[in-house]
């Protein structure tokens, strides 16, 4: 499959009009499949997996937010990056999820080619769905690079999405405390 992708790598350097066999070149196409295989990775990965059992009964029914975890994903309309940060609240039900599992949860998701309103939502419902949480807000800010070094070329502008699901949709309250806590 990594050869796979070398060779078309290959043929787009080559359709772009340089010398794939050229010394600095040579190697480009293995090193670009590695990479683009690292990035897309999620796809080899599934949330059972990744969350191994580490979900752990507790009576604490505050809210929990995990805040700033950096993300580094790929727009599917170009295969540009979009890089960012991700804040996560759940407001638990009897359970607390492992700390690190939502850093890896953003990034099974991140590194699969989608939307960033799609990538929201993905990480909000694949933290209820293991959690069982009364509720889950997941913001993401992020700027995509499709529209600075291409396109628009808009270098300042950045996009937020959100996803609130359960009591953070229904009840204001909880919905303000999460966003004052972000901000
Ligand atoms: N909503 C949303 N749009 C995105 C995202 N990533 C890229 N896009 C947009 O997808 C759109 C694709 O538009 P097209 O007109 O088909 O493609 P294009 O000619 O390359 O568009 P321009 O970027 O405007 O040059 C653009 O408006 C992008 O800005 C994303 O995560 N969410
Ligand atoms: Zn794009």
């Amino acid at each position: 499959m990594s050869d796979d992708i070398a060779e078309h790598y290959r043929q787009i350097i080559s359709a772009l009009g340089e010398d794939p066999s050229r010394e600095g070149l040579r190697d480009t196409p293995k090193r670009a499949a590695k990479a683009m295989q690292f990035l897309n990775a999620g796809y080899t990965q599934s949330l059972d997996e990744i969350i191994n059992g580490a979900v752990f009964e507790s009576q604490t029914d505050e809210m929990v937010l995990v805040k700033d975890i950096e993300l580094y994903s790929m727009c599917e309309h170009h295969l540009l990056p979009f890089i960012g940060k991700c804040h996560i609240a759940y407001l638990p039900n009897g359970k607390v999820l492992g700390l690190s599992k939502f850093a890896r949860i953003v990034d099974m998701f991140a590194r699969r080619m989608q939307i960033q309103e799609n990538l929201t939502r993905q990480i909000a419902e694949a933290v209820q769905d293991v959690t069982q949480a009364k509720g889950v807000a997941v913001v993401i800010e992020a700027r995509h690079l499709c529209m600075m070094m291409r396109g628009v070329e808009k270098q300042n502008s950045s996009m937020t999405s959100s996803v609130m699901l359960g009591a953070f949709r229904k009840n204001q309250a909880t919905r303000q405390e999460f966003l004052m806590l972000i901000s």
